[in-house]
């Protein structure tokens, strides 16, 4: 089963044709990671799936993106779209707020007021995000007093909150040191289980530990994607044979 099904579609910022004919499926419940060298069209690619390009001038789209079986760029609401399919960045960008409040934000800007239901709510986001033992007697203090890896972490939950379909990632361990890369990794196994991941990351090695699937792109084109393993183990293209041992990248 599929959670998103892309099908020639083509990206132009301005002139520049950034996503050349692009056709995949990513996975329903699994980590799909996107790997290439910089400006390759990851990040745009994750960003068409939460419609976030529609908010960047002159950018033009043709193709087709369905998210379970429904053409996200027709007539749909984009704000519910984004709620379903929430996005973590690469710098972790809690809102200046106590970190209660910050997972406690989507809920209540949808109307629940609720105290039990949002302590629920706030409670099992942060054990999702592996966050809530460091933090649970420190819920009204604000978030800024978290270090980098627990911001992510928080920025996590506050997306887990909103009880999405997808999480997207765009490099979100590649602010962090390894051990709080770790965390974010180990917490993925988690997070399989509920959400289907999309991972954008430089880190081959991260691709590997963590991605059920991983596709390669390379100047706007996707040259290559299926299982991880098969991907680093055996690729079919000589071009990504040549990327994942390090020939250029
Ligand atoms: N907001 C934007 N406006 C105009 N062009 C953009 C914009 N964002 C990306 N591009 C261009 O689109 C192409 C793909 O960029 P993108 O950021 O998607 O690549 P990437 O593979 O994610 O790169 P990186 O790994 O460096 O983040 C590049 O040529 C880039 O310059």
């Amino acid at each position: 089963m599929n959670t998103f099904e892309i099908e020639n579609l083509n990206l132009y910022y301005g002139e520049n044709h950034a996503l050349k004919n692009i056709n995949v499926a990513i996975p329903h419940k699994q980590v799909t990671a996107f790997i290439g060298p910089s400006g390759c069209g990851k990040s745009t690619l994750l960003r068409t799936f939460n419609r976030m390009n529609d908010l960047i001038a002159g950018v033009k789209i043709n193709g087709s993106v369905k998210l379970d079986g429904v053409d996200i760029y027709g007539d749909i609401d984009a704000r519910k779209l984004r709620m379903r399919c929430g996005m973590v960045f690469q710098k972790a960008n809690p809102f200046p707020m106590s970190i209660y409040e910050n997972v406690a934000y989507g809920q209540k800007a949808q109307g629940v007021k609720d105290k039990k239901v949002l302590d629920n709510v706030v409670e099992e986001a942060l054990r999702s995000a592996a966050l809530w033992d460091e933090v649970k007697d420190r819920l009204h203090t604000p978030a800024f007093g978290l270090s980098g890896g627990q911001q992510q972490r928080l920025c996590i939950a506050r997306t887990v909150a909103m009880k999405p379909d997808v999480i997207l990632m765009d490099e979100p361990t590649s602010a962090l040191d390894p051990i709080a890369t770790k965390k974010i990794e180990d917490l993925m196994d988690d997070l399989r289980k509920d959400f289907t991941v999309v991972i954008v990351t430089h880190s081959m090695a991260q691709a590997r530990r963590i991605a059920d699937k991983t596709a390669f792109f390379l100047m706007g084109e996707l040259v290559e994607h299926g299982d991880t393993k098969q991907i680093f183990n055996q690729p079919a293209d000589s071009r990504t044979h040549g990327y994942i041992t390090g020939d250029f990248g």
